[in-house]
């Protein structure tokens, strides 16, 4: 098996330089390009030294090299769309790992699946996925029943964007599942009754926390609640390689984590 050739796209960032560090211990996965903006403060330094790694070769650059198999991207959302014109362009197999998109912006993104293999995902862990799938059977399982449904999310103080992206993804899965019409982030004031067709979802940013997701489902009498906690970023970081790996040689199209996870 050959190679692949990776790019990482906010390679400086909390998550970037632990996808660097990551591809370069990997034995199958080659680091290619550490990508930045042409802003940045790190460019022209070794990207190894950056995140700790000592001298590993590459330069930190705003420039994308012709010749990657894949570009992981854990940026934001406006360098992301620039980054997928750049892909396509070039080729080059690319998974989004960031979040924050407007609903106009992540449209554009997905038509960039007819010229390259492209993976749009707010959350490369395995085990958020199998919530994901908990989410989608559990919501089934309670449509045109006597359930409310809640998501809470909580994460670091430095994050930009809210709701989670991962939230806003289980929101989709369970008002598809349970055919919910009405969506309110948080609530305020006199709010009266809480109608029966809505979902809730609120963001709590707190400390160092890697994030969490719960989905709430309470009926009169009694509660489920699907929690994931996560304790590091690892596991962010291992599904993001393991996606941009099976990303690489495959056709256009849209790819999810479950095409890499195999369910
Ligand atoms: N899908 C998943 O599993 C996960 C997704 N995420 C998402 O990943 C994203 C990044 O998170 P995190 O690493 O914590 O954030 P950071 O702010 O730490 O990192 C973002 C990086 O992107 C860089 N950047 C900004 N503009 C550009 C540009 N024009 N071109 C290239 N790089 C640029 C930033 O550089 P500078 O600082 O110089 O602006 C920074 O290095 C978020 O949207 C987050 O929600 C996070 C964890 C898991
Ligand atoms: O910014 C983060 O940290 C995370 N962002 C993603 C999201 O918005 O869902 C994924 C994960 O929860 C961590």
């Amino acid at each position: 098996m050959s190679v692949v050739r990776v790019g990482v796209h906010g390679a400086c960032g909390r998550m970037g330089r632990r996808v660097v560090a990551a591809v370069h211990a990997h034995p199958d996965v080659a680091l290619a390009a550490a990508l930045e903006s042409s802003h940045s403060k790190e460019l022209g330094n070794d990207i190894g030294e950056v995140c700790g790694l000592g001298d590993v070769g590459v330069q930190v650059s705003a420039e994308m090299p012709k010749d990657l198999d894949a570009v992981i991207d854990f940026s934001v959302p406006e360098a992301s769309l620039a980054l997928a014109e750049r892909c396509a362009e070039q080729g080059t197999a690319l998974l989004v790992a960031t979040t924050g998109f407007s609903a106009e912006d992540r449209e554009r993104l997905m038509t960039y699946a007819e010229r390259i293999p492209l993976m749009v995902a707010a959350n490369c862990s395995l085990v958020v996925n199998v919530l994901m799938k908990l989410a989608a059977d559990t919501a089934k399982i309670f449509r045109g029943r006597d359930f409310d449904a809640e998501i809470i999310e909580r994460h670091h103080r430095y994050k930009v964007d809210a709701p989670s992206g991962t939230a806003l993804k289980l929101a989709e899965i369970v008002e598809e599942g349970m055919g919910l019409t009405e969506r309110v982030y948080g609530r305020e004031g006199i709010t009266g009754e809480r109608p029966r067709n809505q979902l809730g979802v609120h963001a709590l940013r707190t400390g160092d926390n890697v994030g969490e997701h719960t989905v709430v489902f309470s009926t009169l009498g009694e509660t489920l609640e699907l929690v994931h906690k996560g304790s590091s970023r690892d596991s962010y970081v291992s599904g993001a390689v393991a996606a941009a790996a099976y990303l690489a040689g495959k056709a256009p199209g849209e790819y999810g984590m479950a095409d890499v996870l195999g369910f």
